[in-house]
């Protein structure tokens, strides 16, 4: 059997020199652009985001999903925003936030329960190797998680709910495609006729630049690039930003929110998010061996200390 990879069809064709090539070997498996293996499994025997499938994980990942889709709210995210655009807790370099991620799990994870810095480096470098002259996509890989930060004591010890999980927009209905929706019922937006609707508060083709995100780390990290005068490019910003946003990029709801940019750089999340998804694995990265080529792109696209 062949793992064919859903994509949306998003009316738009991908670059030619992008595009995936589907080759099944004899094992089955599907082969991505320079030769990344698809895994048919995750470490755990089960088929990659099943969030129905019996697992010793699952019912606490069903509890996460609770819990974060009845806090998520407008107001919340708002105050969040605001708090973190200071960057004024801690200062310190890109690499050693990749370090401190060494005592984070993720308990929103069906696929992973290694600590942070493997899933960083598993990622990284199965871009590098298909996407050899895509430096900034490397660094990508390495930094699109480091927001996560946020449950540690100096960052604010901000609970899992409000720090990983995948995002949606708030301020409009919530999708039915988003994981668990059913638990949304319980969030005070469900509710208020502002919030509930197609568009909510927003306006067709505003720009996701314009929506508001639930708070986790992906639009912190974002944050932190951008107040820090991050080199990386539009996409690169864009993957930081909407990785975790599953809804849009796997089930191509909230299209209508998008601009013309948001079309061009989603073509680049959708290939971020197959190194970031299947990527994962038991198999450990020797990290000293890789640390100087990631210290090298540190260097060209951010500053040596960043506000955090
Ligand atoms: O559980 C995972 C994890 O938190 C990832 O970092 C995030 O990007 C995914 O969207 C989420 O489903
Ligand atoms: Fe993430
Ligand atoms: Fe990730």
């Amino acid at each position: 059997m062949t793992i064919l990879i859903d994509q949306p069809d998003f009316g738009v064709e991908a670059h030619e020199e992008h595009e995936e090539q589907k080759i099944p070997n004899n094992e089955n498996e599907l082969v991505l652009d320079g030769g990344f293996v698809v895994p048919e499994i995750n470490s755990f025997g089960q088929n990659f985001r099943d969030y129905d499938a019996e697992s010793l994980r699952q019912q606490g990942v069903e509890d996460f999903y609770r819990v974060n889709h009845i806090n998520q709210t407008f107001d919340f995210v708002k105050k969040m925003r605001e708090k973190y655009g200071k960057v004024d807790k801690v200062e310190m370099s890109i690499w050693e936030c990749c370090e401190l991620l060494n005592d984070v799990v993720d308990e929103s994870d069906p696929d992973l329960d290694e600590p942070q810095i493997e899933h960083l480096l598993q990622t990284a470098e199965a871009i590098r190797k298909d996407y050899p002259n895509e430096d900034w996509l490397h660094l990508t890989g390495l930094i699109h998680d480091l927001g996560k930060v946020l449950l540690l004591p100096s960052f604010g010890e901000l609970p899992q709910w409000a720090v990983v999980g995948d995002t949606f927009p708030v301020g409009c209905a919530f999708d039915e495609t988003i994981v668990h929706h059913k638990y949304f019922k319980e969030n005070a937006d469900y509710d208020n006729p502002a919030y509930n609707t197609k568009f909510g508060i927003y306006s067709e083709g505003c720009g996701l630049n314009n929506v508001m995100m639930s708070w986790g780390h992906d639009d912190y990290m974002y944050l932190v690039a951008k107040e820090n005068h991050t080199t990386l490019p539009s996409a690169g910003l864009f993957i930081i930003r909407y990785h975790s946003f599953y809804a849009l990029h796997k089930s191509g709801a909230y299209k209508h929110l998008m601009n013309e940019e948001d079309i061009e750089n989603l073509k680049w999340l959708q290939i971020f998010n197959k190194y970031d998804l299947y990527s994962k694995s038991k198999v450990r990265i020797d990290v000293e061996k890789v640390k100087p080529y990631y210290l090298s792109l540190i260097k060209k696209y951010f500053p040596e200390k960043l506000r955090w």
